[in-house]
């Protein structure tokens, strides 16, 4: 493809073509038969907006808060690995288009730059940092401490990837990480990086992690903490409890464990259950500003967006990336003034065929 792209189906196809068998296997791949991969966007095909008229529309604007924050868009950047893999500028290319696109990038643990080089990248912008415990918890604490120091305005606690799912892509490409590409969580961890694949580096999960960590998490933080990994209702209720300020529903874009439902099947089950307490967001398969709108139907504040914003890195560096936020957020603000509703906080369960 020589176009430039037109939509984030045309950027998934073009990072495609550009990118080494292994690191495209690492970044598309999901867990076994990649049931639940497909899910979360087939899910999204399977609801029906419904448009009301003669709305005034001439104001639409996409703009909301997430945690109080302003953002320009209820589109946020999902926490992915290994961001240089992409493009050498990794997560600093990225932290400039989130920037540019006026929403929160959500910094991995497994970035291969440090907390607070990412922060530097960007510093007026706002930031997320999204937290796996490793059995090292000195590690864990280290990079959140430089997080929080770096101006990061909450911590995601992942909680659905005690182990690796089973990435099949991963082992017919035979894919880890190929020399020259630092993660200083891991070498924090380890020593060094190189050789290392997914299997491995969960390998150095706390597999003891249970409510009680996210309890102190929270009390340790002076930044709010949102629960990543939730699928079931009574799941986000136990999070609240602990003291999560948001929840996430996500089955990590279908990498953990196959079969589980589609992302957008369960955010309604869990507004129910918590939607009155805390903000809900979702992430797992979004592709379209449309898909948004339904996120916000059934009760979403925001949804975070994964693999397409590296399939933007790959295309063009931070200038890819960033189309990507504006291809969203133009084909939102259009299925905005076309479903009659002038702000986010407008669209509602009344705006899904029955
Ligand atoms: C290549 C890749 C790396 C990821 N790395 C992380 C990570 O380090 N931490 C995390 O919580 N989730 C990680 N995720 C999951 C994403 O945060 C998100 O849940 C998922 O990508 C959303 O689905 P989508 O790709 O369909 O948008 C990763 C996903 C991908 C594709
Ligand atoms: C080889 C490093 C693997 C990091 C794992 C990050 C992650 O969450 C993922 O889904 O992949």
């Amino acid at each position: 493809m020589t176009a430039q792209p037109v939509n984030l189906h045309d950027y998934e196809a073009l990072a495609a073509e550009r990118m080494p068998p292994g690191p495209h296997a690492y970044y598309a791949g999901a867990a076994g038969d990649e049931r639940t991969l497909r899910d979360n966007q087939e899910a999204f095909a399977r609801h029906r907006l419904l448009p009301r008229c003669l709305v005034d529309v001439s104001g639409v604007s996409a703009a909301t808060t997430v945690l109080g924050t302003p953002v320009s868009m209820p589109v946020l950047v999902a926490p992915t690995a290994l961001q240089k893999l992409a493009h050498p500028d990794g997560e600093e290319a990225m932290a400039r288009a989130a920037a540019r696109a006026g929403t929160i990038m959500t910094v991995s643990t497994i970035a291969t730059t440090r907390p607070a080089d990412v922060a530097a990248a960007a510093p007026d912008a706002p930031r997320w940092f999204q937290v796996y415990v490793l059995k090292d918890r000195g590690v864990t604490r280290a990079l959140v401490d430089e997080a929080i120091d770096s101006g990061y305005r909450a911590l995601v606690l992942t909680v659905d990837a005690p182990r690796a799912g089973r990435r099949e892509r991963d082992l017919r490409a035979g894919f880890s990480v190929p020399p020259g590409i630092d993660m200083p969580a891991v070498s924090a961890a380890l020593g060094s990086t190189t050789g290392i694949d997914a299997a491995g580096f969960f390998s150095l999960m706390d597999l003891t992690l249970t409510w009680k960590d996210l309890e102190r998490l929270v009390q340790d933080s002076p930044v709010p903490v949102l629960v990543k990994g939730i699928h079931h209702p009574a799941d986000a209720d136990r999070a609240v409890e602990h003291g999560a300020a948001g929840v996430i529903v996500s089955n990590h874009g279908g990498r953990q464990l196959d079969g589980v439902p589609a992302s957008i099947d369960m955010l309604g089950p869990v507004v129910d259950a918590v939607g009155d307490r805390v903000e809900v967001l979702m992430d797992g398969g979004v592709r379209r500003g449309t898909d948004v709108l339904t996120a916000l139907a059934l009760g979403a504040r925001a949804v975070l967006v994964g693999r397409p914003m590296l399939w933007g890195l790959v295309a063009d560096g931070e200038d890819g990336a960033a189309h990507v936020l504006e291809l969203l957020r133009a084909e939102l603000e259009l299925g905005m003034t076309l479903l009659g509703t002038p702000g986010p906080g407008d669209v509602s369960a009344a705006h899904l065929a029955p």
